[in-house]
């Protein structure tokens, strides 16, 4: 079955604005070949979230397609929005505009908007891949996220990030990953190790010198950093990696070690693989969803994977 129409969320503050010459290059492309479709602009900060509700609430085709064009954000709330109508088997379809653009990475998306449409157009059924689900017990919270959920280090660095007046001019020049970067070296200096425990099939461990706790779908976080090269996003699990902290010298060599893709093989490493994993942190630090920040409180988190419907080929 083809796509018989597709609705367009558009998030033009993606990628600090370059979504919006994607989003030119998309509808050209669309008109071209005569392909039917609805725009919804996203014109504030979680203003998608409404938009993917009027879209699931509202629609009675069989055949229709969310369609994303935004960055891993953007994706992140239209899927929210979806999961909150009756139509959260929509399937969604997506054009990476951000400035990191990790979901498209880890599931074979081109970062190359018109070959990811290509990818788009090329689908003739749903193609599942798994999603995380959080519940966050320290303020009943949840939510699903599609890349990773992180706390401390890599939180932190978003929360500096985003205050940075150079993510900005960075954005323009298209070197988004150099903005986090910056923001990675400012924390790293800044923030101590904290105790965390996690709970995987049963089982609980205590890490005392945690600096580093990432729960992800898939390999990527930061804008291309192969946080858990193993990660697979259709194997139905979630995988959580802590990396401790014991000294600068040895942290910064675990960091050059991730660099090169070789980090897990040390026991200041430890990764988790589960459909469904639980942690705790008894001090305050930064979380981050998809590098959305999320706050700084003692977390409760749990997860747990969910499958969704997305419409492209890999
Ligand atoms: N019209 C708008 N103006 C300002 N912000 C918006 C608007 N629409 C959505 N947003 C917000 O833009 C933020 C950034 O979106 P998104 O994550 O998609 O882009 P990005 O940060 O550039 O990409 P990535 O997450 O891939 O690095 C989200 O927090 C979203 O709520």
């Amino acid at each position: 079955m083809a796509a018989g129409f597709y609705y367009i969320i558009f998030n033009p503050a993606a990628g600090a604005g370059t979504a919006v010459d994607t989003f030119k290059k998309i509808q050209a492309r669309l008109d071209d070949l005569h392909i039917a479709y609805e725009i919804k602009v996203s014109r504030y900060s979680g203003h998608t979230i409404q938009l993917a509700k009027q879209i699931g609430g509202f629609n009675h085709r069989d055949d229709a397609v969310m369609l994303v064009i935004g960055g891993d954000g953007t994706l992140n709330q239209a899927i929210t929005g979806l999961h909150q109508t009756e139509h959260a088997d929509m399937p969604v379809a997506y054009i990476p505009a951000g400035s990191g653009n990790d979901f498209a990475r880890g599931v074979g998306l081109s970062q190359d908007p018109l070959k990811a449409l290509d990818q788009v157009l090329a689908a003739d059924h749903p193609t599942v891949i798994d999603i995380g689900h959080y519940t966050e017990k320290t303020r009943g919270e949840a939510g699903y996220f599609v890349n990773n959920i992180g706390v401390g280090f890599d939180a932190a660095a978003v929360a500096a990030t985003n205050r940075s007046r150079f993510k900005t001019i960075l954005n323009r020049m298209h070197l988004g990953s150099l903005a986090y970067i910056v923001g990675v070296i400012g924390v790293f200096f800044s923030r101590k190790p904290f105790p965390v425990a996690i709970y995987v099939g049963g089982k609980r461990t205590y890490i005392q010198q945690a600096f580093l706790v990432t729960t992800t779908n898939h390999p990527y976080f930061g804008g291309g950093v192969r946080i858990l090269p193993g990660a697979d996003p259709r194997d139905g699990k979630l995988d959580l990696i802590v990396v401790e902290h014991l000294n600068t010298p040895y942290f910064l060599f675990l960091c050059l070690q991730l660099l090169l893709g070789r980090h897990t093989r040390y026991k200041r490493v430890h990764v988790f693989e589960s459909p469904r994993i639980e942690l705790e942190t008894p001090s305050l630090e930064f979380g981050q969803m998809d590098g959305e920040e999320l706050g700084s409180r003692p977390y409760e988190l749990s997860f747990h994977v969910e499958k969704q419907n997305f419409w492209f080929v890999v």
